[in-house]
């Protein structure tokens, strides 16, 4: 059937809501209050095309896997669609829009980076506001974030010389897979806010310098096509799990990585709740008033009349609830996990390796001990999650201290603030097996493609 854009614009209420998403027309009226973002940001995109808002945050295979194949109405008629392009094409360039283009033009040559920090620097002046406030953003005061990088420089070498050095090799296995430094993408969301190619281009970038790439629940890319863009069938790919309340969807989740052939389960368990990021809620805002102002200035808004303005409590009840690109994210994970239940069900259903993602102080790598992880990893969500955790780094060494069975038990993970070689370099000597990192692949990744990833890794003086 096809459809045109004035058919689709009368149904632009929660009665009946259609959107069209890349010239095909889908009605989730029925969606709408299962949505994990919340129906009214759907409603906002009633009747109309919804394409800029869905596309960045959604893997491309979201729709097919949620909506009924009726709820799937058509393709927009030729002459909408060309209506579409045609707006899309001459809609005027927002300021951000314009600070991006003039900052491709200028993009350094990959050659002269010569560490994460210039390349978060280049990625910051190369994406969105939008993007830049969700990646690089963390809770509340942003001190747990700011102290994971920190912690770092609290520990110092006790260098030891004499030693023969040149036949060293830094490579590892973690959970049994070879990697050619013990470093790993930690899995984080969303990669395509940054750049079109998104997960794909850490898949290729970490396939190139063989070391493992987890792969996020909420990636923006399918799960299949990630696995797609390995260089090899047999690279190795872990899988971050948020584990969703309802346990047959886990189970299809799980079902689904393992038939794709992922290789390991990194269960999340430090965001059952959405960190409280007040940077990306706000950048929320802004895009909501170029959109207001865009609207206007195309002679949407109501031009002539001036609009009633909204009384301090209506607008305060009226207004959508987002939480930031972030907030909708864990809307469906299981708030009623246990060290007794939950990992004992998880393996009674794979038999993929298990590691807990997002343990934050001794006693609980303990309990993870006991229930008989293959991994723990350290972590706090890079300070998204609860403030005041403490940091990574220093929950290592209380482990050190304290526990040091903890390591000939299990294998011990660390992410957070890890910047530098010698931060890989202080985590090993505390124990871990290797360490993770979240927002530099995503910056990488944004600023370069693959081969900005590839570069992060050579950062750390590997040559091959
Ligand atoms: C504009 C029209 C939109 C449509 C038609 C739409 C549709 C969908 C669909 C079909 C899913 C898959 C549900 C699932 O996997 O359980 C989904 C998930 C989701 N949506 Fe939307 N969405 C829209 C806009 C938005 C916006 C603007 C946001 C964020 C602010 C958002 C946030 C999310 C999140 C966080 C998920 C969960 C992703 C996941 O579990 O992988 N959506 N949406
Ligand atoms: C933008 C962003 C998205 C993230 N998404 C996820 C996610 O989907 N699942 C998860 O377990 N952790 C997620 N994390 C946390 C990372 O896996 C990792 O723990 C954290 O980024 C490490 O800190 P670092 O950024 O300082 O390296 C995310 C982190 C960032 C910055």
């Amino acid at each position: 059937m096809s459809l045109t854009l004035s058919e689709v614009s009368k149904h632009n209420t929660d009665k009946s809501c259609w959107v069209i998403i890349k010239n095909k027309v889908y009605d989730v009226t029925d969606f709408l209050a299962e949505h994990p973002g919340g129906a009214k940001i759907i409603l906002k995109y009633a009747g109309r095309d919804a394409t800029s808002a869905y596309e960045p945050i959604h893997p491309p295979d979201a729709l097919d896997k949620n909506l009924a194949p009726e709820k799937h109405l058509g393709d927009l008629d030729s002459s909408s669609a060309a209506a579409l392009s045609d707006a899309r094409q001459h809609r005027k360039k927002t300021e951000d829009e314009l600070r991006m283009e003039r900052e491709q033009a200028n993009k350094p040559p990959l050659s002269r980076i010569l560490d994460l920090q210039e390349m978060e620097n280049v990625a910051h002046k190369l994406i969105s506001s939008k993007a830049w406030a969700y990646y690089s953003s963390a809770s509340d005061d942003e001190i747990t974030n700011i102290e994971n990088a920190r912690a770092f420089t609290r520990f110092f070498f006790n260098p030891r010389v004499m030693r023969r050095l040149s036949n060293t090799n830094p490579s590892t296995t973690i959970l049994g897979f070879k990697s050619r430094i013990p470093v790993f993408a930690s899995g984080a969301a969303l990669a395509k806010l940054g750049h079109p190619r998104g997960e794909a281009n850490i898949t290729e970038g970490c396939g190139r310098t063989s070391i493992v790439q987890m792969v996020s629940s909420n990636a923006s890319l399918s799960y299949a096509e990630i696995a797609a863009a390995r260089v090899s069938p047999d690279q190795p790919l872990f899988f971050q799990l948020y584990k969703h309340k309802d346990q047959s969807l886990a189970l299809k989740r799980i079902r689904e990585v393992e038939a794709l052939g992922y290789n390991a389960i990194f269960l999340t368990v430090d965001a059952i709740v959405a960190g409280n990021r007040e940077r990306d809620v706000r950048a929320g805002w802004t895009e909501e008033d170029v959109e207001a102002i865009a609207e206007e200035q195309q002679g949407k808004g109501k031009k002539g009349e001036l609009p009633r303005k909204k009384t301090d409590m209506e607008e305060l009840e009226s207004a959508i609830d987002v939480k930031g690109t972030a907030g909708a994210l864990v809307a469906n994970d299981d708030r009623d996990m246990t060290w007794e239940e939950t990992i004992p069900w998880l393996r009674s259903v794979t038999k993929l390796p298990i590691v807990i993602k997002g343990v934050q102080c001794v006693e609980d790598a303990v309990l993870a001990v006991e229930a008989g992880v293959d991994g723990i990893m350290l972590s706090n969500h890079g300070g998204r999650q609860l403030e005041y955790a403490m940091p990574s780094l220093e929950v290592l060494y209380r482990i050190r201290k304290q526990r040091p069975d903890v390591f000939s038990k299990t294998e011990v993970y660390l992410d957070g603030g890890v910047r530098r070689g010698t931060d890989v370099v202080k985590a090993l000597c505390l124990g871990a097996t290797a360490v993770g990192l979240g927002r530099p692949f995503l910056y990488a990744q944004s600023a370069y493609g693959a081969a900005g990833v590839v570069k992060l890794i050579r950062f750390w003086n590997v040559r091959w």
